[in-house]
């Protein structure tokens, strides 16, 4: 098994290789409530190719979900190590991390983060617009993004008029915009039916598969979690099991592309 510290045959690998869209080097998070401290990781090590679906999976409280933060620099390690493109993020000021958020990684969250004056495109192109990027292109990437996800007809609805499902596919198509090297979901098929949870998901695997970016996961479901590559099971903080279940699947990949060519096949 490769690991942070040992490629598959198990020799050591120098941090922070660029083979990896994420690394987590030994790291533990622990949050005081009053004068009790919880121990929500307990020192786990993982090493994340490029290209690759992850599932993070296990019993509720067991620190997925603080796990999936240090690995996007929302939450900072207690100690240990989180490396992207080379670098200890863990060591970044916040604005540092607040521009590695917001040019590299891409966020699907429960809680969207979305903003409810603005409309489906306003909210979408947003991350590109706060990063300089000229209007006309913002737009022109929000709508394609938008198309990905089978939204193009609330393209100008007020997300605080769309249902749960709709704004959790416009919390993707904002992910998907700044085009991501990591794409880190919490849950992210939750809101949605099973069908236009398994289309999110054929979109993730084209992601994956066909333009190398990567994603993990935290993931209850195991229908959902089946189309990942790989699954780790945290359990107690640390990682009970890692396990790659299967490597590039073309059969999804061609059953992803829907009569229109354009790749959406949401249920709308
Ligand atoms: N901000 C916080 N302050 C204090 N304790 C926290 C905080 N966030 C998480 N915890 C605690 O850390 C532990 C791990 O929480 P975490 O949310 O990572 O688990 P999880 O596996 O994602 O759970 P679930 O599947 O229920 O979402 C839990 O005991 C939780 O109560």
């Amino acid at each position: 098994m490769s690991t942070a510290e040992s490629d598959s045959h198990g020799n050591p690998r120098p941090l922070s290789s660029p083979e990896y869209a994420v690394q987590a080097v030994n790291v533990t998070k622990t949050y005081t409530n009053g004068y009790v401290g919880v121990n929500a990781v307990r020192g786990i090590s993982v090493a994340i190719p490029c290209g690759q679906m992850v599932a993070i999976m296990g019993p509720s409280g067991s620190g997925k979900s603080t796990l999936l933060h240090m690995l996007g620099g929302l939450e900072r390690p207690t100690s240990g190590q989180v490396f992207i493109d080379g670098s200890d993020i863990a060591k970044y000021s916040e604005s540092k991390l607040t521009v590695l958020r917001r040019q590299k990684l891409g966020f699907v969250f429960q809680t969207f983060n979305l903003l409810s004056v603005l409309n489906t495109i306003e909210n979408v192109a947003l991350p590109l617009l706060l990063d300089g990027v000229d209007s006309g292109n913002a737009y022109s990437r929000a709508e394609e993004s938008i198309r990905e996800v089978g939204l193009d007809h609330r393209r100008n609805t007020l997300v605080n008029r769309l249902s749960g499902g709709e704004r959790q596919r416009v919390a993707v198509a904002r992910a998907l915009t700044i085009q991501p090297t990591l794409i880190l979901a919490d849950e992210p098929t939750g809101n949605l039916d099973s069908v236009n949870g398994e289309q999110l998901m054929h979109l993730f695997c084209e992601l994956v598969h066909s333009k190398g970016q990567t994603v993990v996961m935290v993931t209850h479901d195991a229908n959902i979690a089946a189309y990942a590559d790989r699954m780790i099971v945290i359990q107690d903080g640390r990682v009970a099991e890692d396990v790659t279940v299967k490597s590039h699947s073309p059969a999804i990949e061609e059953d992803h592309q829907d009569s229109t060519g354009n790749g959406s096949s949401f249920d709308v």
